[in-house]
């Protein structure tokens, strides 16, 4: 009887302690939060050492003050790069600018052809047809020829129909202007004595106003049109805006403008822009000089510095002189002192569309004995034409 009371004492003190125990372990479990979701477990409070701690926090994982995008307003776009534009070809230019010419230049040739086919050709008709040359700056002894010679030759004209009076002041005129001459704007570069390629170097030159910095941009065209690379020169270190002109034009083409501070010499600037196209390689460098220069001996001074100083890279193959048609005479006068201080190679003649005066391509040829390679016929980007004598002419006739 007593181990049974036994038995069961320690029945209901077994049942006792296991209850206990499970009571224990389900009030050890966290209650789920109320909205389901799962908790966070929480720090620990202090640093675990051993398998329980984290692993350390390395340096790549830290975010440095560079890497944070702090919110702001929005980085300006860079600007775009200017666009590059592809020139019109230079060939057959005249002849698309024929129109500006024949307007500008009707007064010469519709007046010539009208005079001359006159029933009667006596001398007061002969003095008209000297006073529309002089008129047109054909210059004095060239007007005189030309007279002389279409006297004869009408002389023994048995008729003289429309047309044979045009064939025949066509060929006159072209006598005048010449054929043969070599009107290339030379760009061919050259090698020096240590077997290095040198660019082609032209020097631009010509009284301010002129248009000379238009025509050295233009003309950077067309080298550009004809396939070369060029490097442009802002020699012309007087006025500010006359480099930056030129350097607008040579963006323009992708020519990069070598220039220097305002006020600078013009010779060193010059002489860098040759080097810069020695070391591009370039084929031509095309370099824009002052031509505010009052006095032949100042002028002389600087043009002859600027020849000099660029021909220590070696010879200067072109100087162009740009001349202004509407000016005549006195252009004339002007140009034949730039002819006196370098030696012109060839003429650059501006505003040819905007003067009746295109007689003065031939007075200049006479006058400085070197041929007009370049005519201006408008404000065009591509109005610059290489002179073409026969489209020149039948543009007068037309
Ligand atoms: N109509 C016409 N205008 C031209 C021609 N060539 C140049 N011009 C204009 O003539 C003006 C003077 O040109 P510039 O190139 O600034 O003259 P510049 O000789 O370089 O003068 P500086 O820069 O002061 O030395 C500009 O308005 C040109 O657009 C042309 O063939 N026809």
């Amino acid at each position: 009887m007593d181990i049974l009371i036994l038995i069961v004492i320690i029945a209901v003190v077994a049942v006792a302690v296991i209850s206990g125990l499970v009571v224990n372990g389900r009030r050890k479990q966290a209650p789920p939060p109320p909205d389901g979701t799962r908790a966070r477990p929480a720090p620990p409070a202090e640093p675990q050492v051993g398998e329980d701690a984290a692993p350390p926090v390395t340096e790549e994982e830290r975010r440095t003050i560079e890497e944070v995008i702090l919110p702001g307003p929005e980085a300006p776009p860079a600007p775009p790069a200017p666009e590059v534009e592809v020139p019109e070809p230079a060939a057959g230019r005249m002849v698309r600018l024929r129109a500006r010419l024949a307007r500008s230049q009707n007064s010469l040739g519709r007046g010539l052809l009208t005079l001359l086919a006159r029933e009667r050709l006596d001398e007061d008709t002969w003095e008209e047809i000297e006073e529309i040359l002089l008129t047109a700056d054909v210059g004095p002894a060239p007007t005189v020829e030309l007279v002389e010679r279409l006297r004869e030759r009408v002389r023994v004209l048995g008729t003289r129909s429309p047309e044979e009076l045009r064939a025949l002041l066509r060929e006159e005129l072209l006598a005048q202007l010449g054929t043969d001459l070599d009107r290339e704007v030379r760009t061919e570069g050259g090698v020096s004595p240590e077997g290095e390629e040198r660019p082609a170097v032209i020097l631009v030159v010509g009284v301010n106003g002129t248009g000379k910095t238009t025509t050295t941009g233009k003309l950077a065209r067309v080298l550009v049109a004809e396939g070369h690379s060029v490097v442009l020169g802002a020699a012309d270190t007087f006025r500010a805006a006359a480099a930056d002109q030129l350097q607008t034009w040579g963006e323009r083409v992708g020519a990069r403008t070598v220039r220097g501070p305002e006020g600078g010499d013009p010779a060193s600037v010059a002489f860098d822009a040759v080097k810069e196209g020695i070391t591009q390689g370039a084929d031509v460098v095309l370099v824009d000089t002052a031509g505010r220069l009052h006095t032949k001996s100042g002028l002389m001074d600087e043009l002859g510095k600027v020849k000099r100083v660029v021909e220590k890279h070696g010879p200067v193959g072109e100087v162009l002189l740009v001349l202004d048609a509407t000016t005549g005479q006195n252009g004339l006068t002007q140009a034949k002192v730039f002819a006196q201080v370098v030696d012109v190679t060839g003429i650059a003649l501006t505003k040819l569309d905007g003067t009746a005066k295109g007689g003065i391509v031939v007075a200049v040829q006479r006058e400085l004995g070197v041929p007009v390679k370049l005519v201006g016929l408008g404000e065009g980007a591509d109005d610059l034409a290489p002179f073409d004598p026969e489209a020149f002419v039948d543009a007068l006739l037309a």
